[in-house]
């Protein structure tokens, strides 16, 4: 790698950041001691690791009169890039030592928090629901090294942010539902923090290969140094030591092996983000970092039904991962089609594993959909109607199918609408979330 900077001074040396920790043990040992229960009834929550506190219990908690509450006075708050921008002033006024915790640009911190606000309020009815996000997002915070008391401090950091940027337009009772809501979630976070314990926070994973495939994509191995348990379909955050802090979600293209090795596929979208690092910058024996595995778009459960594939760009990874699950474990007589979409035959960056996929199964039929194709969307006099988002409708019968979507996300959404059209229930057309904002999931 050539442009290393130092990565340990940014938490380990940073003496605020170790008394900081020694308060948030300080602060979980007195919340877990029974007595200071009822004096710390409200941040309980946060910290309880064992059965869940009636505070926490998703059961417990009516998050529909929350709801109700938040959503009629979102006009006071939307759009929330004001209340988060104040939330941060706020939390790093009185904590300058967390903003080391945080990468250098904020952008993608205050999008994500953006998203998870809308998450939250839109499923705040299906408190289980919302309970089972937040305790897989806690899992992974841990990289981070988010601790119990930060949640706290996020919280205050809220209630300030609220009262600066809303302030007297909203009631009490709205501030109240949007602290109840922000320490549910808290809970849960804590809850799947304290429940992966036994596992690391992140994975490091030597990189073994890192083959360029034309201008802007790169398909790595890595080998992580523990075992690293995923489902096909599953993704990871990466981190480069080139840009500490930074995290961002690939798939793992592929079915775990006998290896151990992780293969992932990564398109350079822009400069100095973390995909331009791994591409251009990156090579065989640098030390990355990988998160816990994500996502819940897997097969499981769905091998009773054909299945449809519909990928575009580097969304392959994931189908390369779901086909090679599929081919081993596919009942007799299953079989499932594949739709490619790619700009260009010189996108199809990963053919020759296709070409051997395609020869070895039998029951996979694969549709390759050029935008530069004949009628393809980018073709000279392409109207847009000829992509890999409505192939599906001009190559047969899908009903019955259980349908998989990865690639950009205007492709998902637009092959999810498509797919409906045709029949399918939107509970067999599966995709990882699609975020409301033009920034792409797998972003820079
Ligand atoms: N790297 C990974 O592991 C994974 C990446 N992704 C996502 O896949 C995307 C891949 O991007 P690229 O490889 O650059 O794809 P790309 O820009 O090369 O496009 C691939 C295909 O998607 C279609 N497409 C693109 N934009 C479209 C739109 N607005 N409407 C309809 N169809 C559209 C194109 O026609 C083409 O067939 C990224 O957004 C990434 O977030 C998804 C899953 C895994």
């Amino acid at each position: 790698m050539r442009r290393l900077r130092p990565e340990g001074v940014l938490v380990n040396d940073d003496y605020h950041a170790l008394l900081a920790r020694r308060e948030a043990m300080r602060l979980r040992d007195q919340l877990l001691a029974p007595a200071s229960r009822g004096a710390a009834a409200h941040s309980a929550s946060y910290a309880s690791p064992g059965p869940r506190t009636a505070a926490s219990a998703p059961g417990a908690y009516d998050g529909a009169a929350d709801q109700e509450l938040i959503v009629r006075n979102l006009g006071l708050v939307t759009p929330f890039d004001a209340l988060i921008a104040h939330l941060y002033d706020a939390m790093f006024e009185r904590h300058p030592y967390l903003r080391k915790l945080f990468p250098e640009s904020m952008e993608f911190q205050r999008a994500h928090l953006g998203r998870a606000f809308w998450y939250l309020i839109e499923n705040l009815d299906r408190p289980e629901q919302v309970d089972a996000f937040c305790t897989r997002l806690g899992r992974d915070h841990r990289k981070l090294g988010v601790l119990p008391v930060h949640y706290e401090v996020f919280k205050v950091a809220l209630e300030e942010a609220l009262q600066r940027y809303a302030g007297g337009r909203l009631g009490a009772d709205v501030t109240d539902a949007w602290l109840r809501m922000v320490r549910f979630a808290a809970a849960g976070m804590v809850r799947g923090a304290n429940e992966a314990l036994a596992e690391p926070a992140y994975w490091t994973a030597d990189v073994t290969r890192h083959e360029r495939r034309g201008r802007d994509v790169a398909v790595l191995r890595v080998r992580p140094s523990a075992p690293y348990p995923y489902r096909p379909g599953q993704y990871a955050t990466l981190q480069s030591p080139l840009l500490p802090l930074t995290w961002r979600p690939y798939s793992m293209a592929g079915a775990p092996g006998g290896d151990g090795e992780l293969e992932f596929h990564i398109r350079r979208t822009g400069p100095d983000g973390v995909s331009d690092a791994l591409v251009t910058d990156t090579g065989v024996g640098d030390t990355l970092r990988l998160g816990p595995a994500q996502g819940t778009t897997t097969l499981d459960g769905e091998l009773t039904r054909d299945v449809l594939v519909v990928a575009g760009g580097t969304g392959w990874a994931t189908a390369k991962a779901l086909l090679e699950d599929f081919a081993a474990r596919r009942p007799p007589g299953r079989s499932a089609h594949l739709f490619l979409g790619a700009r260009s035959a010189d996108d199809l960056y990963d053919a020759p594993a296709l070409v051997r996929l395609e020869s070895r199964c039998p029951w996979l039929r694969v549709v390759r959909v050029l935008d530069d194709g004949p009628g393809g969307s980018g073709g000279s006099g392409g109207s847009g109607h000829r992509s890999v988002v409505d192939a599906p409708a001009r190559h047969g019968d899908f009903g019955g199918h259980v349908a998989y979507v990865s690639g950009p996300p205007a492709m998902v959404t637009a092959t999810a609408w498509h797919l409906s059209a045709l029949g399918l229930p939107p509970d067999l057309i599966r995709h990882d979330p699609v975020p409301d904002t033009s920034a792409p999931v797998h972003a820079r």
